[in-house]
């Protein structure tokens, strides 16, 4: 089982469940790093002990080193690369939020580490690259280099434990719906920033609230999905599942489907990340089905949250499309937090990057960096030029 563990975006909503997860399980936190949140990350630190820290914002490193003076303390974007690659590691959480994940997870996989992936954006942006280099990496017959946090993919992961992957047939990937579920698009337009963080099964970090709010959440699940299990996208399907109990079902070849049910509790799959192959003891609340009653499934609604559609799009175009619709969906949802745009605005934006953007191939992580500063720089022109 896992020992040491190093956590990138210890500061966050699944970086404190997982110091709660390791604490319950005896794993020695020997890594942290946060973005800003200097005040967060250093009673960590002092509660933790680990060996090294990084704060990504320069501006708090002396505070962060003056507090630890005996502490390995490293800033910067090389800095979460030496968090991510930290030699007495035996297993990385990924954490990070963002195209800010991609660099670690790659940097970890060339040194050898295996990561517990949260950080969708990483498969999203780096899907192509990272499969070549973990086919490079892995032995055959070792335990996977990567392994998945999220929700679904976890559920996915749990179900297909023993099976035969050319026994799968489709992956069915359940949604809450998020707060606008069974609204029209019409009703969307005056919705306030409280509405669209208020969702109704999750409680997460601000950016993929209002990812799940939009369902754009789910087109990246669905692209996470298919470099997770080998699968193209018309073989992911999306089902509406308000209760978010059932986190994802996987039908097989003989009609067979396996589901992964429990409380919508981040805490049960970043264990099993950090325990796999084995399971460790219940640190969430056990399922009471009879108390939860009805479990229910409905289709998604294409037409209002187009986004999904178009994700369904990028995804089957690869190359730089899921890269171009990360990017322009990022600086969306700063914008929407920032007051600067409205909710329905980070959907039409979002198409109108994708609507302009043509196909470029991709071979290095340069590459996806550069497409993603000039989808960035698109979207910033696009908007700032329809104000002005
Ligand atoms: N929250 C959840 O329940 C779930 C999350 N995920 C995925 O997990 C990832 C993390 O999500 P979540 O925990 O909600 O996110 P949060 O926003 O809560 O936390 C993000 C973490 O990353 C750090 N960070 C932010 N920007 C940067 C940057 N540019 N460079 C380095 N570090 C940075 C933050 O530091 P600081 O605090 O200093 O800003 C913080 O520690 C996302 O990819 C998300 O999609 C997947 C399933 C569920
Ligand atoms: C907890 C988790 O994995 C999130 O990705 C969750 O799935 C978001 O909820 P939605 O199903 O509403 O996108
Ligand atoms: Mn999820």
């Amino acid at each position: 089982m896992t020992k040491k563990i190093c956590i990138l975006g210890s500061t966050g909503s699944i970086g404190v469940q997982t110091i709660d997860v390791a604490k319950k399980l005896g794993i020695k936190v020997v890594g942290l790093s946060a973005h800003k949140n200097v005040d967060l990350l250093i009673k960590q630190a002092r509660e933790l002990s680990p060996d090294i820290l990084c704060i990504v914002d320069e501006k708090y490193y002396p505070l962060l080193k003056e507090n630890f003076p005996d502490k390995i303390v490293v800033t910067g974007q090389q800095g979460l690369i030496n968090i991510a690659t930290y030699p007495h590691a035996d297993l990385i959480v990924n954490a990070l939020v963002g195209i800010s994940g991609l660099v670690p997870t790659v940097e970890a996989i060339l040194a050898g580490k295996r990561v517990a992936l949260a950080n969708k954006e990483t498969l999203v942006t780096g899907g192509k690259i990272i499969k070549r280099i973990i086919s490079q990496k892995q032995e055959k017959d070792s335990l996977p280099i990567l392994i998945p946090v999220d929700s679904e993919h976890s559920a996915i992961f749990q179900c297909l434990v023993g099976e035969d992957k050319k026994n799968v047939k489709k992956i069915i990937l359940t949604a809450s719906g998020g707060p606008f579920r069974g609204k029209k698009f019409e009703e969307l337009q005056s919705v306030k920033l409280e509405d669209v963080l208020m969702h109704p099964t999750w409680n997460m970090g601000k950016k993929i609230t209002v990812d799940s709010a939009t369902l754009i959440n789910k087109g990246f699940e669905v692209i996470e999905a298919m470099f997770f299990f080998d699968k193209g996208c018309d073989d992911i399907e999306v089902l509406i599942h308000p209760q978010s109990i059932v986190h994802s079902m996987v039908e097989f070849v003989d009609g067979s489907v396996k589901a992964q049910l429990s409380y919508p509790d981040m805490r049960l799959p970043i264990e099993y990340a950090l325990t796999f192959p084995e399971r460790g003891k219940a640190v969430a609340a056990p399922l009471d089905l009879a108390k939860v009653k009805n479990l229910t499934f409905e289709e998604p609604d294409f037409d209002t949250f187009f986004l999904l559609k178009i994700a369904y799009d990028c995804a089957k175009e690869g190359e730089s499309y899921p890269i171009v619709l990360n990017a322009a969906n990022e600086e969306a949802v700063k914008y929407f937090l920032e007051g600067k745009i409205g909710f329905v605005d980070i959907m039409k934006y979002v198409a109108k990057i994708i609507e302009g953007h043509r196909l470029q191939k991709i071979e290095t992580v340069e590459d996806i960096l550069v497409i993603d500063a000039e989808a960035r720089r698109r979207f910033k022109n696009l908007v700032e030029g329809e104000k002005s």
